[in-house]
């Protein structure tokens, strides 16, 4: 369930955000079984080793109390043999060892059933969403993808651990103590079973209030983190506009609402146990008092009987209440379910064609064919572009916000799919290729640029995995990135952050160009950079781009016209469509949208 919240004082009405909140859902034996899937490797191995010592110390945990009522109390006792009686106690400590030992090979056992069952759920998860289409992204915060990775399938390791072979061990419990019961006395055990349904029903319906407070726990504490989040990262701006205070305020209000939840929860958890225990003492009751009845009115109840009935209430009650809060725990790992394999159906809306063609050494050439693109119903984006980027030509495309121009570079990426039209790549339409292949011939700089947290030196190997140090450095120094990097501490290899934000701008730039420049693509998509740079970084990015842009089919998203005067075509862009096109010299002649461009940006410098 999306749920959005609103903060209730209303200059905070900013603080909204909306969330994957876990709910019950119905259950689906369908789910169940995809879920069980995942089992299904462990299933010769890990499996029938947690369930053979499972049910080995069921058995002995059930064999005791016949072994104490019927045997000793009934036979051995009156017999008045020592012996015998030693014997029986040595073999009932030897079966409480054996039960031991079965109950600990099954817990180690159902936490590596459930451990390896989680971490093959969320690699399968993982490795999927990596591959979905940017649509997939644009709809959906990074938050909620990795809530989804970590908590829902963290809510399934209960169920993997203890649920299935605990929920399997308690029937197998229950069902046996029945017939024992019901075997060795019929009467006692219909007077002292009276209480089960009921038993049953409270216990159930208490869980379900209690896990629907745990439930207003977490919702609270997934507001904190979000406000968390949110306040780490724009701790900045929020103490350049001095809004420390609202900011606390509001924090305040959801750590006392987190505050309270948690009293009411814990409030009720607490009634749980007594009630446990409660119907322990009633069970107790009805067999004492029923039990005492019968020794003295029935021949067949024995005090044997009467003990080993006691020893079975005993063990009664906690796999009934277990039983319960299986049946919450299933519906929690259903919902959970369901929103996973929701991201696991999710198909990448980019397809590659089953007969896809390789796109080996390419010579850069990219056609736009009368290309229309959307990313949503309501708005175009393109409206039937045709356009052509000859191999080796440095293409510009500038426009206003908001024009076309990175959604140009996407399509080449083929990161989305024309909605009309076709996009050509050496003649051959992008639909027709295999993506690997044609995202390795293309290298995208973008603005800001992503730097992952490891050394200087595989951020920048990040362009071709299996580049040597040599050719990492080499291409550092072909950009000049290698200067700033030799004054680092550890040089190549400093630790970055995500992020990086120990370098500067300029310094991430040229990071990137020498990232690309390593991957060696046929094309280069830049999305230049607005920040402002000082002169002498921006002559050294211009050195680098020169470099990096040479013998290659380069797209560049202009935002500075000064660094373009030298491309070889100029495409200017309004609202998707294209105005006109030329170099420099001709577009300056023509005196329209492009030579508007260029003069207001003059206009502006000499203001400054
Ligand atoms: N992921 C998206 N989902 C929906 N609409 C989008 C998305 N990305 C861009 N748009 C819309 O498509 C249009 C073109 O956007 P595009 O990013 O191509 O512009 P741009 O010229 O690159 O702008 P800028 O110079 O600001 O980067 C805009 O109206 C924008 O709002």
């Amino acid at each position: 369930m999306a749920e959005t919240m609103k903060a209730k004082s209303p200059h905070l009405k900013r603080f909204r955000y909306t969330q994957d909140i876990p709910v019950d859902k119905p259950f689906n034996w369908q789910q169940l079984v995809r879920l069980l899937k995942y089992v299904k490797p462990y299933a010769k191995t890990v499996l029938p080793i947690a369930v053979i010592a499972m049910l080995i110390s069921t058995v002995v945990r059930l064999a005791v109390p016949i072994i104490i009522g019927t045997y000793i109390v009934d036979q051995v006792l009156p017999s008045g043999d020592y012996n015998l009686l030693i014997q029986f106690v040595i073999g009932i400590a030897v079966m409480y060892l054996l039960s031991y030992i079965g109950n600990a090979v099954r817990i180690k056992y159902v936490n590596i059933l459930g451990q390896n069952v989680v971490y093959d759920l969320r690699h399968h998860l993982f490795s999927h969403v990596q591959r979905l289409s940017n649509r997939f992204f644009d709809n959906r915060s990074a938050g909620s993808i990795i809530v989804r990775i970590m908590n829902d399938i963290n809510s399934l390791q209960e169920l993997f651990t203890n649920g299935i072979i605990n929920l399997l061990m308690d029937i197998i419990t229950l069902i046996s103590i029945v017939v024992i019961l019901l075997v060795i006395s019929p009467k006692l055990a219909l007077a002292v079973m009276v209480i089960i349904p009921i038993m049953f029903y409270i216990s159930t319906k208490l869980r379900k209030n209690i896990r629907r407070s745990w439930q207003q726990v977490r919702i609270q504490q997934s507001r904190v983190n979000s406000h968390l989040n949110e306040s780490i990262q724009g701790v900045r701006i929020t103490q350049s506009f001095s809004q420390e205070d609202n900011n606390t305020e509001y924090f305040h209000g959801v750590n006392e609402e987190t505050f309270q939840s948690w009293n009411v929860a814990t409030r009720k958890s607490a009634m749980f146990r007594p009630f446990v225990e409660m119907s322990n003492a009633f069970g107790t009751i009805i067999l004492v008092a029923y039990g005492s009845y019968l020794i003295i009115n029935d021949p067949a109840v024995t005090l044997g009987v009467f003990i080993s009935f006691t020893f079975f209430i005993g063990m009664f009650w906690e796999p009934i209440s277990r039983l319960g809060q299986m049946y919450n725990q299933l519906l929690m790992a259903m919902s959970a379910s369901e929103r996973i394999f929701e991201f696991l159906d999710e198909q990448p809306n980019v397809k590659e064609k089953e007969n896809a063609i390789e796109l080996d050494d390419i010579k850069g050439h990219i056609v736009f064919d009368q290309v229309q693109f959307s990313y949503d119903e309501d708005r175009i984006a393109l409206h039937e572009i045709s356009l052509e980027m000859k191999p080796g030509q440095t293409v510009a495309l500038v426009g206003h916000t908001g024009s076309g121009k990175s959604t140009i570079a996407n399509l080449i990426n083929r990161f989305y799919d024309p909605t009309k039209g076709a996009v050509k790549i050496d003649g051959v339409d992008l639909r027709d290729v295999k993506l690997d292949g044609l995202r390795q011939n293309i290298s995208v700089v973008l603005q800001d640029t992503f730097i992952f947290s490891g050394t200087i030196m595989e951020n920048i190997r990040f362009g071709r995995p299996d580049a040597s140090d040599e050719e990492v450095i080499e291409a550092a120094k072909v950009v000049g990135a290698d200067d700033f990097i030799q004054r680092l501490a550890d040089g190549y290899e400093t630790e970055v952050e995500e992020r990086g934000n120990i370098l500067s701008a300029g310094e991430r730039q040229l990071l990137s160009f020498a990232r690309a420049l390593l991957a060696n693509p046929k094309i280069i998509i830049l999305d230049e950079a607005t920040a402002s740079i000082d002169t002498e970084t921006e002559v050294k990015i211009q050195n680098a781009l020169k470099k990096l842009l040479k013998g290659r089919t380069a797209i560049i998203i202009a935002h500075r016209l000064s660094t373009i005067r030298d491309s070889d075509n100029i495409i200017v862009l309004e609202h998707g469509r294209i105005l006109e096109q030329g170099d420099h010299d001709e577009l300056m002649k023509k005196q329209g949208e492009y030579y508007g461009l260029v003069k207001s940006q003059f206009q502006m410098l000499d203001q400054l």
